[in-house]
């Protein structure tokens, strides 16, 4: 089961205590990538593997504890680290959950299974919705669509196999030391706060990967390396920071693709998958 790695080019958190869990998260823009976490379940001595090494990966661990199931061997394959803000987890959650319910004939609800999964255990508020809606994902309410609340929308990009998405991960960032950290949480609601609406207005890559770079910049979150990398990459699309990682990512044209490879040291090429 592959679920697509999924980058947030900026976001709000929504973390209301009084409100169901289904209904926390956030509201923002990203992308997902034709690199992601190709899970697979066997029968086994109730283990996880992550690129074939055993861990104990709370996220997918959230998602067994939900479906109460026994007798498991669960196996990761990812095409990138764990806390690199490429939405790793939460594709590990939603694809654990998606076999789940398949193979036992379930029909819990296995995107609110990850969701609930990842907000618990603080490593995602957003990604499971836009890895399963794909591609240029706009979120415009926190949480879990439901059919009332239909408001998370896939922007369709043109000529979009013109468009290249490069990654350069410059180290690990845990996402549960921001988006539970209150300081953090105010810096970023109020920078993120009107990024929505103005890409809204103007739905392409040059305008969301703009606002992205602006989030970057002005919440405090993208370090002087990052922001010297993307000022280096200004004849692209765009460049911001992968949220919430240590990582860069490009949008470029197949024209600027060995330029942009030139640049940077260990890039990572992908489409956007849609
Ligand atoms: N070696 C490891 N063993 C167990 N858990 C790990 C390991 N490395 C990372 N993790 C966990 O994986 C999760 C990564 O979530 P997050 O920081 O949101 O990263 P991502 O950007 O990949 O979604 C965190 O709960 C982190 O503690
Ligand atoms: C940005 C983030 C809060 C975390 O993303 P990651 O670090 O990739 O787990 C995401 O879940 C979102 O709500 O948009």
């Amino acid at each position: 089961m592959f679920v697509p790695s999924h980058i947030t080019g900026f976001f709000k958190i929504y973390k209301d205590s009084n409100k169901n869990i289904l209904q926390i998260g956030s509201i923002g823009a990203g992308i997902t990538l034709n690199k992601g976490v190709d899970t697979t379940i066997t029968k086994g001595d109730n283990e996880i593997y992550f690129n074939n090494k055993k861990i104990n990966l709370r996220p997918t661990i959230e998602v067994i504890n939900q479906c109460n199931i026994d007798n498991y061997k669960i196996s990761h394959k990812s095409d990138f680290p764990l806390s690199s803000g490429l939405g790793v987890s939460g594709a590990c959650a939603l694809g654990v959950a998606n076999l789940l319910n398949k193979d036992n004939n379930k029909n819990n609800n296995s995107l609110e299974m990850a969701h609930i999964s990842e907000v618990k255990c603080g490593t995602g508020l957003g990604d499971v919705i836009a890895q399963r809606t794909k591609g240029f994902v706009v979120r415009e309410l926190p949480g879990v669509p439901n059919f009332k609340t239909q408001k998370v929308q896939k922007i369709s990009i043109k000529n979009i196999d013109n468009y290249n998405v490069v990654v350069e991960i410059l180290g690990k960032k845990e996402t549960s030391q921001i988006i539970n950290n209150p300081q953090w949480i105010e810096k970023i609601n109020k920078i993120g706060d009107e990024l929505l609406l103005k890409l809204l207005k103007n739905p392409t890559l040059h305008n969301f990967m703009d606002l992205s770079y602006y989030f970057a910049k002005n919440t405090g979150l993208a370090t002087d390396k990052i922001i010297n990398i993307c000022n280096d990459l200004n004849f692209t699309v765009g460049a911001s920071q992968a949220m919430l990682g240590n990582t860069v990512f490009c949008i470029c044209e197949n024209k600027d693709l060995n330029d942009v490879l030139s640049i940077l040291n260990n890039p990572i090429i992908c489409k956007i998958y849609q």
